[in-house]
C-alpha cells in the first residue's frame, strides 16, 4: 500500500536528461522508463524535448524520435504516473500543447526566464482550460533577486498556476539562496512551491533538502542523475534520503534503485559526473543545457569548453541564445590567433 504522499517527485530524466543525450531518446527506451517509473509509483513523469515542446531544431538539437511518439509511448504504459509536459512559450505552441493533451498529458510546465513570466499567460490559461494540472517554471532564478522572482511567481499564480517552481537551471544556487527564495514564495502566494535543481556545484540534494525546509512540496529529480550538465538531484537518492527523514513520496525505494541501475545506466552514453565544464556552469551561472553546445564550439574551433562558458556567464546569455555560443568560441579562436 502507497503512503499519504508529503512531497510529490516529478522525474525529469525524460525531457531534461534528452540535453545529456542529444535529444537521442527512442520509443523503446522511453516506454521502458515510463512502464517502471509508474510501477514504481512516480507520481508524474516529464517527457519532451530537453527545451520542451517544439524543441526540436537545428538551434536547439534536433530529436531523433519526434516528442509527440515519446508522449504517446509514456501515457500508454502510465496508468499511475501523470505525465508532464514543458513548454517554453516562443519554442513551443498552443497547438503544441493541444497535440499533447490529446495524447493523455495531463500536466503543463510552463518556463520562461525568470523575469518573462508576462509570456506565460495564455499557455498556463490555455492548459487550465485544457483541463491539465499547470506548473510556473521560472528558469535561471539565480539571476533575479528574491523580490523580483516574487514578483514575476506571483505573476504566474494570477494566471491560474497550481504551482511555481524556483528553477536553477545553472545549478548556482547556494542552500542560503534557496531558502531565501522559497521562503519568500511560501509565505506570499497560495499555491505549491516547487524547487528543480542542478547538481554542478554538487549542491542538488543539499539546495532540495533547504527547499523542502522551507516548505517546497513539489520537487525534481532526474534519475541517475540524467539530466543536463551535471544531472539533477538524483531522484532514487533522494526518495532513499526522504525516507531517512521520515518524509513520504509514495515511491518505491527498491524499484526506482533498480530503475536507475537495470533501464536507465545501460542507455546513458556516460556517466553523468561533475568534471570541469559541469562545475563551471554552476560557478559561471550558466544555463546547464548550454554544456554540450559549448562542447561542440570548443571542438569547431579549438578553444577550451570553460573559456566558452566563462563568457557566456558574463554576458548573461540566457535560454533562446544559443546561438551566441557559437559566436563567442569563434571570437575566442580569433582572439588567441592575434
Ligand atoms: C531549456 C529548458 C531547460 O532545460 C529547462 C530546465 O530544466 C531548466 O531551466 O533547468
Ligand atoms: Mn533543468
Amino acid at each position: 500500500m502507497t503512503n499519504q504522499s508529503e512531497i510529490k517527485i516529478t522525474e525529469v530524466a525524460l525531457r531534461d536528461g534528452s540535453h545529456a543525450i542529444s535529444h537521442q531518446y527512442t520509443v523503446d527506451q522511453v516506454t521502458a522508463t515510463a512502464k517502471a517509473l509508474n510501477e514504481a509509483h512516480v507520481p508524474y513523469i516529464e517527457v519532451s524535448h530537453g527545451d520542451g515542446l517544439g524543441g526540436s531544431s537545428l538551434q536547439y538539437g534536433l530529436s531523433k524520435t519526434n516528442e509527440l511518439e515519446l508522449i504517446e509511448a509514456a501515457v500508454s504504459v502510465a496508468d499511475f504516473s501523470k505525465i508532464a509536459v514543458l513548454l517554453l512559450p516562443g519554442i513551443g505552441t498552443i497547438e503544441d500543447l493541444k497535440e499533447a493533451a490529446n495524447l493523455g498529458a495531463k500536466m503543463a510546465r510552463v518556463a520562461t526566464h525568470v523575469t518573462e513570466a508576462d509570456v506565460s499567460k495564455q499557455h498556463i490559461q490555455t492548459a487550465r482550460d485544457l483541463g491539465m494540472e499547470t506548473v510556473g517554471f521560472l528558469m535561471m532564478s539565480h539571476m533575479a533577486p528574491t523580490d523580483k522572482l516574487l514578483e514575476q511567481a506571483k505573476l504566474m499564480e494570477s494566471y491560474g498556476a497550481d504551482t511555481v517552481y524556483v528553477v536553477d537551471s545553472a545549478g548556482a544556487l547556494l542552500p542560503n539562496q534557496v531558502k531565501e527564495r522559497i521562503k519568500a514564495l511560501k509565505q506570499a502566494l497560495n499555491i505549491n512551491i516547487g524547487f528543480h535543481g542542478h547538481n554542478n556545484l554538487s549542491l542538488a540534494m543539499g539546495n532540495t533538502l533547504a527547499a523542502i525546509e522551507e516548505g517546497a512540496t513539489r520537487i525534481d529529480g532526474s534519475i541517475r542523475c540524467l539530466g543536463a550538465g551535471a544531472g539533477n538531484t538524483q531522484t532514487e537518492v533522494l526518495v532513499a534520503v526522504l525516507e531517512k527523514m521520515g518524509i513520504q513520496t509514495g515511491i518505491d525505494l527498491y524499484k526506482i534503485m533498480d530503475i536507475a541501475e537495470d533501464i536507465v545506466a545501460p542507455y546513458l552514453p556516460k556517466p553523468q559526473e561533475i568534471n570541469r565544464d559541469s562545475l563551471t556552469l554552476g560557478y559561471a551561472g550558466v544555463y546547464s543545457s548550454f554544456l554540450l553546445h559549448a562542447n561542440r564550439a570548443a571542438e569547431k574551433f579549438s578553444v577550451e569548453s570553460r573559456d566558452i562558458l566563462v563568457e557566456l556567464g558574463k554576458r548573461e546569455i540566457v535560454g533562446g541564445q544559443e546561438d551566441m555560443i557559437v559566436d563567442v568560441a569563434a571570437e575566442l579562436s580569433k582572439a588567441a590567433r592575434k
